[in-house]
């Protein structure tokens, strides 16, 4: 576990966490102040010539020069209430210092696992479900705060026990031992029954909560298919069923974390009196003797008590988010150990600037843990300002070769040249030159404009180049007739647009940063034809200003294509548009 949390925490937070362990010893030192100083109140209270033989508080009741007991007394309950003041302003300081440092570390862990997966190759989340991201982001970055948390309240509510436990020690030896023992025998033994039972609930509530993110992803994501086919009662039952699992272990965790709490008070009360019992038989002093000492353990019961209650609690809380630390970790660890595209920085209006091709060398592609090639050996040329239709019948590999175009599926063997860069020595440079237009354009709820630009800071977009890219894909009149116009919001995933306005915000969002090349990957295949003709129609006024590749199942999509090739086994077959049309 500390190999893991070493690996998690940066140095900055390490060094956090050391000044937290800090905090929590003098914490727990005062916490020992605070049943130390009902002591001399009670014996003074129970024989006031105590004061004449005790040095510390004979010196206070000379230079406090009250002359009277009472006031002396007075002077000591002050005194007490000044610690326990003093006492608990530090210790909810030090409680906001340890939830701000816990919560903190939830902000920067889940922030840095989104930062890593979005970083991840695409090949990545080719593989990954996304369920189980968004549980590790959101459930199990939580889990590692309470477990944080539960680490370090751990941590200082044993270092009170211990200085407590020393300091009864000193004032009888044989009520901390009789309690001591009793309690380290049935707390040990609920700990060794309780840790693999905890373990496994967290293990199991992991899995019920990436099933229940499943669920609502599945049910919500395809209301449309769920209400036509009426399965609403199917997801709802099955939501539930996967509820049911879900609290039935972590109702039956909170109760495993409560039963120590019943365990310790039992077995303190028990031993105290104990302990009681068997000195007013076989000791040798007055059973009044020991009210002073007895008053110390009820006052040291009273904070002692709730302490060993929660230091089972937090032992339960930990070893309940053991789980999702592994997972963290696990995560963190295998996308440290991916192949990741390395980025280089790049000025915002740097571009890749076409000279005179773009060439594919003997591109060679398998997809990971598959055995087949699905692109054998691709050989290809697109002159600058050319259009290149790629067709080929379905899953011939087309959309795998505008993935690696892209730059998002790195070629198993061969190049992707620019001229004379390949362009995976500078991927983002690449980026920014192109335009990609998928089969299915991903709407954010947000307004058209947020969209055209997407991922633009909303004070930073040009709106010009707002209007000029509504206004090749054949969108301005639509938004102009609109009541909010740009700021008009499209619904979750587009849902208020038809599937061809979302197609074209696609296309407007693709001409936003006026890129030299475009990839079209069966953009217009859910329009209508009027559509798709006016749609292409703006598209075909752009040829031979951009270079662009359009992968499409309709013919008529590439009647003005200057090259045509068909995806053939998993090579590439020019053809002539002759033999097409
Ligand atoms: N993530 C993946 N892992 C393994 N194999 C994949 C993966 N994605 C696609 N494939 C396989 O690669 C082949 C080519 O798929 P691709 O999507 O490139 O075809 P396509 O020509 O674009 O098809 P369509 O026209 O139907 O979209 C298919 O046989 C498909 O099963």
């Amino acid at each position: 576990m500390f190999n893991k949390f070493n690996y998690i925490f940066n140095r900055k937070e390490k060094r956090k966490l050391l000044l937290l362990l800090v905090i929590i010893i003098i914490g727990s030192f005062l916490e020992l102040l605070g049943v130390a100083a009902f002591m001399p109140f009670i014996s003074v209270l129970m024989d006031t010539n105590i004061i004449y033989e005790n040095k510390i508080l004979l010196y206070f009741y000379r230079i406090t020069n009250f002359g009277n007991i009472e006031y002396f007394l007075a002077f000591l309950a002050l005194l007490i209430c000044c610690v326990y003041i003093l006492k608990n302003i530090y210790l909810s300081f030090m409680q906001n210092m340890i939830l701000n440092f816990a919560y903190n570390m939830r902000m920067n862990l889940a922030t840095n696992l989104l930062a890593t997966y979005i970083a991840e190759p695409y090949t990545f989340h080719l593989t990954k479900n996304i369920a189980d991201m968004q549980r590790c982001l959101q459930i199990d970055a939580n889990q590692f705060m309470l477990l944080m948390n539960a680490t370090l309240q751990l941590i200082a509510e044993i270092m009170v026990c211990i200085a407590l436990g020393i300091y009864l020690f000193d004032t009888s030896h044989s009520i901390t031992i009789a309690i001591a023992v009793l309690l380290i025998g049935c707390l040990g033994l609920f700990y060794l029954i309780s840790k693999k039972i905890s373990q496994k609930l967290g293990r199991q509530n992991q899995r019920y909560n990436s099933k229940l993110i499943q669920w609502v992803n599945q049910a919500l994501g395809g209301i449309k298919e769920v209400k036509v086919l009426e399965r609403e009662s199917f997801f709802i039952n099955s939501y539930k069923e996967n509820y049911k699992k879900l609290i039935k272990g972590a109702k039956n965790n909170e109760m495993l974390a409560t039963i120590p709490k019943y365990i310790v008070e039992t077995v303190c009360i028990c031993g105290m009196l104990l302990a009681v019992v068997g000195k007013m038989f076989f000791g040798r002093r007055e059973i009044v003797d020991f009210i002073p000492q007895l008053s110390v353990f009820a006052v040291a019961a009273f904070r002692l008590l709730p302490s060993v209650g929660k230091i089972n609690s937090y032992i339960n809380g930990i070893m309940y988010g053991l789980p999702s630390l592994d997972l963290i970790y696990h995560d963190l660890k295998e996308v440290e150990n991916n192949n990741r595209i390395i980025k280089k920085d790049v000025k915002k209006t740097d571009k890749f600037f076409i000279k005179e091709k773009i060439c594919l060398v003997n591109v060679r592609y398998r997809y990971p843990n598959t055995d087949i090639d699905v692109l054998k050996k691709i050989n290809l040329e697109i002159g600058k300002g050319k259009t290149v239709a790629l067709i080929g019948s379905s899953g011939a590999g087309k959309t795998t070769l505008a993935d690696i175009i892209l730059g998002l599926l790195q070629p198993t063997e061969g190049r992707i040249m620019v001229d004379e860069c390949d362009i995976f020595d500078n991927i983002s440079l690449w980026h920014k030159s192109i335009g990609y237009i998928p089969q299915n354009i991903y709407l954010s709820d947000d307004t058209i404009r947020n969209n055209i630009a997407f991922g633009v800071e909303e004070n930073e977009i040009n709106d010009s180049a707002v209007e000029g890219a509504l206004r090749k894909a054949q969108l301005y009149d639509f938004v102009q007739n609109l009541a909010e116009g740009i700021n008009t919001f499209v619904g979750d995933r587009g849902v208020r647009l038809s599937g061809g306005q979302r197609q074209r915000i696609g296309i407007a969002r693709a001409l936003y940063h006026e890129p030299d090349i475009l990839i079209l990957d069966e953009a217009t295949s859910a329009l209508d034809n009027e559509t798709e003709q006016a749609v292409m129609g703006a598209i075909e006024k752009l040829q031979g200003v951009k270079t662009m590749i359009i992968i499409a199942h309709r013919l008529t999509t590439i009647k003005k294509a200057d090259e045509i090739y068909e995806v053939v086994n998993g090579e590439l077959v020019k053809r002539n548009l002759k033999d097409i049309f």
